[in-house]
Parts: C-alpha cells; sequence; structure tokens
C-alpha cells in the first residue's frame, strides 16, 4: 500500500536503466467520469506514477494553463470528495500509483485523519502539498506515516543548502526537485546551474530525483533526466488531452524510456 507502491514502481523502472515519469492530470477536466480512462491511457503510455490535482480556487503554485483546467474542473463540478470517490469506484483494476496534488486548505477543512483514512481506502498512494512547509508538516505527518501514505517533499534552486538536506533526506516516494523560480508552465531555456543542483540532489536523497516545472518536449525529457532520475510533466500533458493530441503525449512520455534506445 501507498508508500511502498510508489517505492516499487520507481525501483522497477530505474532498475531497467528507464528514467521515471510523473505526468500531472487535473483531476475533472473533461469530467470526473473520464478519469479513469484518463489514467489508464497514461499507464499504457509508460508513466510510472500518476500526480493527479485537485481543482482548488486559490492555486498559489499554479501557472496559467493548470488555473485554467482547474476552474473547467471546478465549473464542471468537480469536489475532494467526489474525486475520491471516483478513485474508489476502479480501486481494484487500477496498478499505476497515485499521488494526489492538492492545497493544504483543502485537507485541513477535509480534516487530516479523515482524509488519510479515506485515501488509503480509496487507494491513494502519496501526497503532495507544495503550499506546506517543512515547518509544519508535523501536522500532518505522524497521521500519514501511520497510513502508509507517501509525503513527497518539494525543494527548489532558491532553498538554502542546509534546507535542501533535510529536506531531500525526509522526503517519501521520490523528491520533487523545481527547476526553475516561479510558477507551474512550459519553458523553453532552464537557468544556468541546473544540472550541477539536479546531480547535488542525488547525494542528499535516498529517494529517486524527479525535476519538474517547465518541461514540455521530448528533448527536455532526455536532457533533464540525465541529470536526474526523471521528470514530472504538467502544463503540456494538461494542454495536449484537452486538446485531445494523444499521440503528442505518448511521444514525451516515451522519451524517458531510455533503455530502449541504448544499444
Ligand atoms: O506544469 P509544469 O511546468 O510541467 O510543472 C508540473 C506541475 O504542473 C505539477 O507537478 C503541479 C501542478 N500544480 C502544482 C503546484 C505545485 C507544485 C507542482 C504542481
Amino acid at each position: 500500500m501507498g508508500k511502498e507502491r510508489i517505492d516499487a514502481a520507481f525501483a522497477k523502472v530505474l532498475e531497467k536503466g528507464d528514467k521515471a515519469f510523473v505526468p500531472y492530470i487535473m483531476a475533472g477536466d473533461g469530467g470526473l467520469e473520464n478519469l479513469r480512462e484518463q489514467v489508464q491511457f497514461l499507464e499504457d503510455s509508460g508513466a510510472t506514477v500518476v500526480e493527479l490535482g485537485i481543482p482548488f480556487s486559490d492555486p498559489v503554485a499554479d501557472g496559467p494553463v493548470i488555473q485554467e483546467a482547474g476552474l473547467r474542473a471546478l465549473a464542471n463540478g468537480t469536489t475532494l470528495d467526489g474525486v475520491l470517490q471516483n478513485l474508489s469506484e476502479w480501486k481494484e483494476s487500477r496498478s499505476i500509483p497515485i499521488v494526489l496534488m492538492t492545497y493544504f486548505n483543502l485537507i485541513f477543512s477535509y480534516g487530516i485523519e479523515h482524509f488519510a483514512a479515506r485515501c488509503v481506502e480509496v487507494g491513494v498512494d502519496g501526497l503532495i502539498i507544495p503550499d506546506m512547509p517543512m515547518e509544519e508538516e508535523d501536522m500532518v505527518t505522524p497521521t500519514f506515516s501511520e497510513h502508509g501514505l507517501a509525503l513527497i517533499r518539494l525543494v527548489s534552486p532558491t532553498s538554502p543548502k542546509s534546507r535542501i538536506e533535510k529536506i531531500a533526506g525526509s522526503t517519501e516516494g521520490f523528491l520533487y526537485a523545481v527547476t526553475v523560480k516561479g510558477t507551474t508552465g512550459a519553458r523553453s531555456k532552464y537557468e544556468e546551474g541546473l544540472s550541477d543542483y539536479l546531480q547535488d540532489l542525488k547525494q542528499f536523497s535516498s529517494a529517486p530525483v524527479l525535476a519538474g516545472f517547465g518541461v514540455s518536449s521530448p528533448e527536455q525529457v532526455r536532457e533533464l533526466s540525465s541529470y536526474c532520475d526523471g521528470v514530472i510533466v504538467g502544463s503540456k500533458i494538461v494542454e495536449l488531452l484537452a486538446s485531445g493530441k494523444r499521440q503528442e503525449i505518448s511521444e514525451i512520455i516515451q522519451a524517458a524510456k531510455v533503455s530502449e534506445t541504448i544499444i
């Protein structure tokens, strides 16, 4: 359950010599009734874990593409409870681990204990809570560990070294290495020093290190994942899924499969 399922999914990919690929999608964008099929498509295309966003009215770290997806999902009535209910309905047929990306407010108003128990019940394996600083995480960690849920921590290029060490040492499932200063969204250029930053993180983290924010093309997937264990792609996947360009999504995901290209 939970953390172990995530660990096993990464181990399988990395032992093969491939890089991990975590696509982000917004739950309820395109209708919650299509979530199952969307996740199945991502799994069939070669995703390692799916990061599922819960729409929220005040998404402080989201860039424009994800904000709009959130507004579409809210407009068609998507709620945290509805997403959890939906996940429970096809729990048995799902093998890819699910990580929920949600702001803390939603968890807090749901009730931390109730939320964690419900996550386990519906087959959620881990959580990303981007607005929960390290100093506050004691509010959730005892409950999450008791339920076997992984808390995936984020570091950014602006985090001081001592902070990076602590966060990287305590993360579960994987370490989310934010590649840029700013919000989510595709970018054409990366900041200087990114390869050193990603390679350094490997020293501090026993969990896989994945780079996210601004990754959108197969070339970027190949480049960034060569410095770490894999990538997270959000905005580009959200945009392509909404416009039905699934072949392009598969190509982006396939770029992480390096073992097949090295002969
Ligand atoms: O969209 P991008 O630039 O590809 O970045 C991934 C990101 O969207 C996804 O992981 C995410 C969506 N909302 C977030 C909020 C905080 C951290 C991460 C996220």
